[in-house]
């Protein structure tokens, strides 16, 4: 069975009340089918991160539901993957370490979760640093570590709040291009933030607009580029050029409308 299907339904986040209160999420739905890379834009402050996380599960909705695969979801779960920008990795533990933890949770055995995390520390490049703490990192490998501990537990979905918001463009190009072959392989859906418009037209399937706060999807873009391409010839097709313009269009009608008032 194909899973990894995420619909969100009638959604409103409020946090807040009285004089504090503040509307997040106003009203929005969208289904990400099994398998998609979605990136999702938007103004500053138009509720990206307060919609992945309420994906993820670590915030509840005030009004409609978030499901995957049909099952309302009811808090965090290892369905799910979070990569923050910070890498949030826990600085007492060693790279082995922090990969091997949520392996540890699923109560797998320590012979497994090593032959299992080193697999991943594999695949992101990071062999010969599994005995490195996080503060002897850069910040590429940190957040190769993190996809890596996020990838070992095998999650149906990977929720990236501006992932590589932190990494300079060298870096970012490497990531991204780690990133999309670790999405063709192991067939997962990625919900992904950025700011970066040449970022989500580039890795994207879909890109969903929101608009201003309180956001909701203003529009989504659906990205069809011929994938077998290099990055350089993409990044020179009419094709991605015409869709860069529409999405920067449709975010830039979002961003002026704040400096108008
Ligand atoms: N914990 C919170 N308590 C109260 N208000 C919050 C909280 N977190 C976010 N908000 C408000 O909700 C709105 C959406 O915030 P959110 O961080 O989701 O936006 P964003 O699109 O991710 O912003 P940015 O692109 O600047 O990171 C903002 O008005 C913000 O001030």
């Amino acid at each position: 069975m194909v899973e990894g299907k995420v619909t969100i339904s009638d959604l409103d986040k409020v946090y807040g009340t009285g004089a504090e209160r503040t509307k997040a999420i106003d009203n929005l739905s969208h289904e990400v089918p099994s398998g998609e890379f979605l990136s999702v834009v938007g103004p500053s402050g138009c509720g990206k991160s307060t919609l992945l996380y309420l994906i993820a599960g670590f915030l509840d909705e005030s009004e409609g539901t978030i499901t995957v695969d049909g099952d309302p979801i009811s808090g965090p779960g290892t369905d799910r993957g979070v990569v923050f920008q910070d890498y949030a990795l826990f600085p007492w533990r060693t790279v082995m370490g922090n990969v091997t933890y949520g392996l540890e949770q699923k109560g797998m055995n320590k012979e497994e979760q090593q032959t299992r995390a080193q697999r991943f520390i594999d695949m992101m490049d990071l062999d010969g640093f599994e005995d490195k703490y996080p503060k002897e990192l850069s910040g590429g490998m940190k957040q190769r570590v993190s996809l890596a501990r996020t990838l070992a537990y095998d999650p149906k979905i990977l929720l990236m709040d501006e992932p590589f918001g932190a990494l300079d463009q060298p870096l970012r190009e490497l990531l991204q291009e780690q990133l999309l072959d670790i999405w063709r392989d192991l067939n997962k859906t990625v919900i992904f933030i950025t700011h970066d418009v040449e970022e989500a037209v580039y890795l994207s399937e879909r890109v969903m607009v929101m608009t201003r706060h309180p956001g909701t999807k203003k529009e989504s873009f659906e990205i069809d580029l011929d994938r077998s391409k290099s990055r350089e010839d993409v990044i020179i097709s009419d094709e991605y050029t015409d869709m860069k313009n529409k999405v920067w269009k449709s975010l830039r009608e979002e961003t002026n409308h704040n400096r108008e008032i």
